[in-house]
């Protein structure tokens, strides 16, 4: 029988062992009713006892994720954050499946395409109808829940996504930074997100001596 998270938004649906170079974490894996999409939850060690959690947020990005692209920094946080993770020995990160900023794949491989023509991530969105950003982290909630999860440590550099974690009732303790993988083909890309969508890309000092990240 499957253990329902949250009645009217999801139904967690089963969960396996996944073994990754750097931990075997446990895989969790949720329904939406509204979609059908199957969204993820990967756990590590002992999350429910109410401490801050480590945690992060990841936006699904098939082409950063798992086809290596270097437009942007998604897969090296992916990494990044699941490395981080295994060292403490406990952590969750939640894979939601709201690909390219939440408009789709097809859609951001045409913002690519008029950022190949000179336009920036924020206004190709604008230019095809959507928003700057249209996801939504409502699922969040339900999929903590589920594992008693109501404090974070959250890896972000993204205050948007913290605020939108605070008003769902889920307390970010702290913030812990992930700069990975600036390079000659994101730069411009992470220099959009700074300047127009407020994204804090400034490592702090310990964060650099800790993992001589960028
Ligand atoms: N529309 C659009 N989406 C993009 C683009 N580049 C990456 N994405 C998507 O953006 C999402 C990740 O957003 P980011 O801003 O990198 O990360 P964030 O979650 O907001 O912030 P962090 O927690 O700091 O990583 C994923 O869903 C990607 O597929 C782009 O140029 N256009
Ligand atoms: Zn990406």
């Amino acid at each position: 029988m499957p253990v329902t998270a949250n009645e009217e938004l999801l139904d967690y649906a089963t969960s396996c062992a996944l073994p990754t170079p750097w931990a075997q974490f446990t895989l969790h894996a949720f329904v939406e009713h509204a979609t059908g999409k199957e969204h993820l939850a990967m756990t590590l060690g002992d999350i429910g006892d109410g401490e801050p959690v480590l945690a992060r947020v990841h936006s699904e990005c098939l082409t950063g994720d798992v086809l290596f692209s270097q437009r942007c920094d998604c897969g090296a946080q992916l990494e990044g954050a699941l490395r981080k993770i295994a060292a403490e020995g406990r952590g969750i990160l939640l894979y939601l499946r709201q690909e390219g900023r939440g408009i789709g794949l097809v859609n951001k491989m045409r913002a690519y395409r008029l950022q190949e023509a000179g336009v920036d991530t924020v206004e190709a969105n604008l230019q095809l109808g959507f928003h700057a950003d249209a996801r939504n982290y409502t699922l969040c909630q339900p999929m903590f829940a589920q594992f008693g999860i109501t404090r974070l440590r959250l890896m972000t550099n993204n205050p948007r996504k913290i605020d939108a974690l605070e008003k769902l009732g889920i307390e970010v303790a702290e913030r812990v930074p992930l700069l990975v993988n600036r390079n000659a083909f994101n730069n411009s890309y992470l220099n959009t997100k700074e300047a127009k969508l407020g994204h804090l890309m400034t490592p702090l000092a310990e964060a650099v001596a800790e993992d001589g990240e960028l």
